[in-house]
């Protein structure tokens, strides 16, 4: 019996589109929960991998992707996804975005194409585009900055990377001064030092930790904030009274969050980070919150505060960095008190995730680190002193909490 035969196989088109009909829109009631959405998804992919033949796969990969990266980075560019998303029901013709942008139609019609055939925008007459499911999440600022910081910073690490280790002898980038960043943009600051002098783009960089914060699942909700660190925090009603301190917190995502899953819990909340991003907070939006511009490779000012908290800061350096980061924030902990909360990657040792994977790589080429093992993580906080280390993973996928003593 030839596979087309087989009722099975032959009904195999018909049975994956049925099955597809089921499946519920995102954040509809009916909805998946997120460990049955994932196991499915994994399940999906397999089904992908079955079909799709070897060198359909390696096409996907090596040839396509490139423009359908630089296709996204040039749908921000020109205006598409915001055109198209702000007229749902009449639709958008290339020529009217090639006019907005003052582009040339022919450049739009490559673009739009690209965008179509991958389902961001979705082709509802010769040249004319409407809305698919994707266009307005990508056309929302945050992800429009998102798309240009990591095209314009990631793409082009990445790109330069072969050409740094073929130069380097195909070593590990030995320091953050000399990675395939600084060969990409013809550098010698290193990644956060550059970003100081590009606002524009810094700006984009704290977006795209936002949108992070926002897509991943929220770790006051899964971690027991209430019996690890509320429970055991010690108030005086005094100024000694310090709850957390998140140290290159950014633009303050994860403290919000905090703050909002905690409403009205005593104790001061303090933000550190460089002062250009500091000074670029404005007032009203982490209201309760003390701002202060610090470099964590100096004393931590803040002393015997119940948690240290650090979010996307250690995959940022070395081995001989985060020692020295960690011995500043250790030397201002309480023993037996204060906590180290950090919340990061946890690396399996075999079978890794994709994400936790590019994440690492990302890492590798923009400022010489990497994702850690549990293993790395317990060796790295042990050679500062800490003690009780432990691991605590989500739900569903995602970045874990470890969590140290003095
Ligand atoms: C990957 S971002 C993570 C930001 C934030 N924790 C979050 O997850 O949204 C790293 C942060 O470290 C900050 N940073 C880099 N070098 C620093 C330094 N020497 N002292 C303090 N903060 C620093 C950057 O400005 C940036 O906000």
């Amino acid at each position: 019996m030839s596979q087309n035969d087989n009722p099975t196989l032959a009904s195999l088109p018909a049975q994956i589109a049925a099955l597809t009909e089921t499946i519920p829109a995102p954040g509809q009631s009916r909805g998946l929960d997120e460990m049955r959405r994932l196991e499915a998804l994994n399940a999906a992919r397999t089904l992908v991998a079955a079909l799709e033949s070897p060198v359909e796969r390696i096409i996907r990969d090596v040839v396509m992707t490139p423009p359908i990266l630089m296709a996204l980075r040039m749908g921000v560019q020109l205006g598409i996804f915001s055109q198209i998303s702000q007229n749902p029901d009449h639709g958008v013709s290339s020529r009217e975005i090639a006019d907005k942008a003052g582009a040339s139609p022919i450049l739009v019609d490559q673009i739009t194409r690209l965008l179509a055939a991958v389902g961001y925008i979705r082709q509802e007459s010769v040249q004319c585009f409407k809305p698919s499911t994707l266009t307005a999440v990508i056309a929302d600022p945050t992800m429009e900055a998102t798309t240009r910081a990591c095209f314009e910073i990631g793409n082009l690490c990445a790109a330069k990377a072969p050409e740094f280790f073929r130069k380097n002898s195909n070593q590990f980038p030995s320091s953050a001064t000399d990675t395939p960043f600084q060969l990409a943009f013809n550098t010698q600051l290193t990644y956060f030092e550059w970003l100081g002098q590009n606002p524009e783009l810094a700006k984009d960089f704290q977006q795209w930790m936002t949108l992070n914060q926002q897509a991943t699942s929220n770790w006051v909700d899964w971690f027991n904030v209430q019996e690890h660190i509320l429970d055991g925090f010690h108030v005086t009603n005094s100024a000694e009274d310090i709850l957390l301190v998140d140290v290159g917190g950014g633009e303050g995502s994860y403290l919000r969050q905090f703050m909002e899953r905690f409403p009205g819990v005593s104790g001061r909340f303090f933000l550190q980070d460089l002062p250009h991003v500091v000074s670029s907070i404005k007032n009203d939006t982490l209201p309760g919150v003390e701002l202060i511009g610090h470099d964590f490779f100096t004393p931590q000012p803040i002393k015997g505060a119940r948690a240290y908290f650090m979010h996307w800061i250690l995959h940022d350096w070395s081995d001989e960095h985060c020692r020295s980061i960690l011995s500043n924030i250790v030397a201002a902990m309480k023993p037996g008190y204060s906590k180290l909360i950090i919340h990061e990657r946890i690396l399996s040792d075999t079978n890794g995730d994709v994400a936790s994977a590019s994440l690492s790589i990302m890492m590798m080429v923009q400022v010489a680190a990497f994702e850690r093992s549990e293993k790395q993580w317990r060796e790295l906080l042990e050679s500062v002193g800490l003690r009780e280390i432990r691991f605590y993973y989500p739900p569903a996928s995602g970045e874990g909490i470890i969590e140290a003593l003095l």
